[in-house]
């Protein structure tokens, strides 16, 4: 039987148990912290020979150099010639809708003149080079590559360098063949923190990259969130979550496989029921004992649900609308008849899937939009992976001669102030009147 919470919001201490279920990461965190403060320090001071040591210890893979850790590009195009055509097809058509909706996000530069000649505007650069991790602890992700390349593809980037571990040296033929399709430069057998210090910082054999992208566990979204700075981050992807809002008109059987869908990435990942149907959530709950015996990954379901699962009995709508918005949850499904009405309340979700035929495992694989998006509430103020994170901007500033009369007596009226004398020389110089 599931021992999954079931709160009604208006139970008393209801506010501190939700605050308790959403504090999780952070309550957590500090062993998960010493472990990747120490890989990342050593991976920074010992390039290769930590990377080894890791991968040995956590991927439980023996390799002899680093060199070993590379798969060549031969081995990615034998991978995609390989795998059965229904696969290869999936892929090709994946990546297809993937890049069609990817497109729309481009951001040109732009600039305008203002009436003395003076233009004004902003340059946009593709990223030289990013890192891509792929995550590939508990499951493989070939949908990852696809979500994670194709967008820096479009985006222009010329060097993508992907990292993904292979436990036990296990080899997923689907994530090799993904990257030949997706054009990766190049792919190491490297995971965890020590694959996100690698891109950081560089070893003999990991080229050091300008950003990196991607989810991963705990372990990967910590050392993510440790060298920013050193290098850029897209965001906190974490362990997956969905919130499902339902009115108590779907089928609880697809509500339940689609709460289990997240839940069976990783005992870490959260999913979480809102309705304001009692009778719905306990034919929810029932749906679930009866199928969890059925789903092959049972335990992993078991135990996030157990753990970080709820189950949510609100009054109305507006309640459950304020429990989207305070959860911010990384995939919220809308099974209700009319979702596009809620659309305007809704403030804080990754994505949102909208309607009873919208699950949300559609928009890991295939629908368009990217799967890799914020988790941990980091939705209130991040946004799906996309074009955008791999692209940059630099200010344009050109003054006419007349502009730099009008610009040069405010820029030094304004120096002044701040006592900043060199400042307002250099603006001044060039004022003619
Ligand atoms: N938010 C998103 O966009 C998104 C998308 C896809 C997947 N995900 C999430 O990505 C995660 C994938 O996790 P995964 O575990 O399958 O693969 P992973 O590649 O993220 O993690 C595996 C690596 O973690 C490291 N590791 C594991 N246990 C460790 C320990 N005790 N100490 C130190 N290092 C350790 C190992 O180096 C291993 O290679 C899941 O949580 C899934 O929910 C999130
Ligand atoms: N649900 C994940 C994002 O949290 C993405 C994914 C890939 N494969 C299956 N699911
Ligand atoms: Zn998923």
């Amino acid at each position: 039987m599931l021992n999954i919470r079931r709160l009604s919001a208006n139970a008393a201490g209801f506010r501190e148990e939700l605050d308790q279920l959403l504090a999780w990461e952070t309550v957590s965190n500090q062993s998960v912290n010493d472990i990747v403060n120490e890989v990342c320090a050593r991976v920074r001071q010992e390039g290769d020979a930590a990377l080894l040591e890791y991968t040995a210890k956590f991927d439980r893979l023996e390799l002899k150099s680093g060199a070993e850790l590379e798969i060549s590009k031969d081995r990615l195009q034998q991978a995609l010639q390989n795998i059965p055509a229904a696969q290869r097809e999936a892929l090709e058509i994946s990546a297809q809708r993937v890049r069609d909706y990817h497109e729309r996000q481009v951001q040109d530069s732009w600039t305008y003149e203002e009436a003395d000649g003076t233009m004004l505007g902003q340059q946009v650069t593709p990223l030289d080079s990013v890192g891509l991790y792929v995550p590939g602890g508990k499951a493989a992700y070939p949908s990852s590559v696809i979500m994670n390349a194709i967008p820096a593809k479009v985006a222009g980037v010329e060097k993508l360098i992907m990292v993904v571990p292979t436990p036990d040296g296990e080899v997923n033929e689907m994530v090799l063949a993904a990257a030949a399709i997706c054009e990766v430069d190049a792919v190491f057998t490297l995971g965890g923190a020590q694959a996100v210090a690698a891109l950081a910082y560089g070893t003999e054999t990991v080229p050091a990259v300008d950003k990196i992208v991607g989810p991963g566990n705990i372990f990967v979204a910590t050392a993510k969130r440790l060298v920013f700075g050193t290098v850029g981050i897209d965001m906190i992807a974490g362990p997956s979550e969905i919130l499902v809002y339902c009115d108590g008109k779907t089928n609880p059987d697809w509500i339940a496989v689609d709460l289990f869908s997240q839940a069976e990435h990783d005992e870490d990942a959260q999913a979480i029921l809102v309705t304001q149907d009692a009778d719905f959530a306990a034919q929810v709950y029932d749906s679930m004992n009866k199928l969890l015996p059925t789903m092959p990954r049972k335990e992993i379901i078991q135990k996030a649900l157990d753990d970080r699962g709820a189950i949510i009995v609100v009054d109305n709508e507006d309640q459950a609308i304020e429990m989207i918005n305070i959860i911010a949850p990384e995939h919220l499904e809308l099974s209700v008849d009319d979702p596009k009405a809620l659309l305007p309340k809704i403030r804080h979700a990754g994505a949102i899937f909208m309607g009873r035929y919208t699950a949300e495992a559609l928009g890991d694989y295939c629908a368009g939009p990217n799967h890799v998006l914020p988790t941990s509430r980091t939705a209130r103020f991040s946004s799906p992976l996309g074009v955008y994170d791999f692209q940059k901007r630099s200010s344009l500033i050109m003054v006419s001669e007349d502009g730099a009369n009008t610009l040069g007596k405010i820029a030094g009226e304004l120096a002044d102030g701040e006592g900043l004398q060199a400042h307002a020389a250099s603006a001044r110089y060039r004022v003619k009147d």
